[in-house]
């Protein structure tokens, strides 16, 4: 398993954002599902060594996201709700920008290989600013697959997409999926279920479900994820 939690607390002021949670990942698209406060922003951002938890441990890789959290940024892909990019930089120069904070060997060939992989291709001379939100969001992607890492984080890769723009996406998330662990935060059902094999629900902190999709199912005498996830989250 690529991604190991246990017993995860984040206390913020007298909030407990995530409380207790123990869960693992391993190859494929995991879901981690939740309404919205319920605490996997949170979750990720720890994972992926952004914060520091309050207590419980998380490992990445094999490695501690506390105590090796240099390690953990050399095998993790992080792409965050926000997307924050250089807006003022071309596509290829942002990309090489974050080649080089990698220390990236063959940058222009892995480069040249992340753009096609997310069909930045036609885009790719224009600078991120004059990009709309799906290329942006295939940007932002491309930067968190540039070094190869063995786990990605995607928090809300599709959100405000077109529907042209999201059966790209998914399918690309699908596609290193077959390689990768993936952690895939998302409020579309539909989109769990054409991407995800494993699914976690979280509610004010705590895990509600954490089983694959086709056991969600057959537990719940086949009801819709949707009407699983209102029934957990209620
Ligand atoms: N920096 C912070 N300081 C104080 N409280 C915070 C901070 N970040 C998050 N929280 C709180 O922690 C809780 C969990 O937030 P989090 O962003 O992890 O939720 P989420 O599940 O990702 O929600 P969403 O689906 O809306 O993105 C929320 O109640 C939020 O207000």
């Amino acid at each position: 398993m690529s991604i190991r939690v246990e017993g995860l607390t984040k206390v913020y002021g007298t909030q407990k954002a995530v409380d207790g949670v123990s869960f693992s990942a391993g190859k494929g698209v995991t879901g981690f599902l939740g309404p919205n406060g319920a605490g996997k922003s949170t979750t990720m951002k720890i994972l992926t060594g952004f914060i520091p938890q309050t207590s419980g441990t998380a490992s990445v890789a094999g490695f501690d996201v506390t105590a090796q959290s240099l390690e953990v940024r050399k095998h993790i892909g992080y792409l965050p709700e926000s997307n924050p990019l250089y807006l003022d930089m071309y596509v290829k120069e942002s990309l090489a920008f974050i080649a080089n904070i990698h220390g990236i060997p063959n940058a222009d060939a892995r480069i040249a290989e992340v753009i096609e992989q997310t069909g930045l291709g036609p885009e790719q001379h224009k600078k991120v600013g004059q990009l709309s939100k799906g290329y942006r969001q295939r940007v932002g992607l491309a930067q968190a697959m540039l070094h190869d890492p063995e786990v990605l984080i995607l928090d809300e890769p599709t959100s405000g997409l077109d529907p042209n723009q999201l059966i790209g996406i998914r399918q690309l998330i699908t596609d290193l999926g077959k390689t990768k662990t993936i952690i895939l935060s998302t409020h579309i059902m539909q989109e769990v279920e054409a991407v995800c094999s494993q699914v976690i629900i979280i509610n004010k902190g705590k895990i509600v479900a954490d089983d694959t999709l086709e056991n969600l199912r057959a537990e719940n005498q086949g009801q819709s994820l949707e009407s699983i996830f209102i029934r957990l989250t209620n």
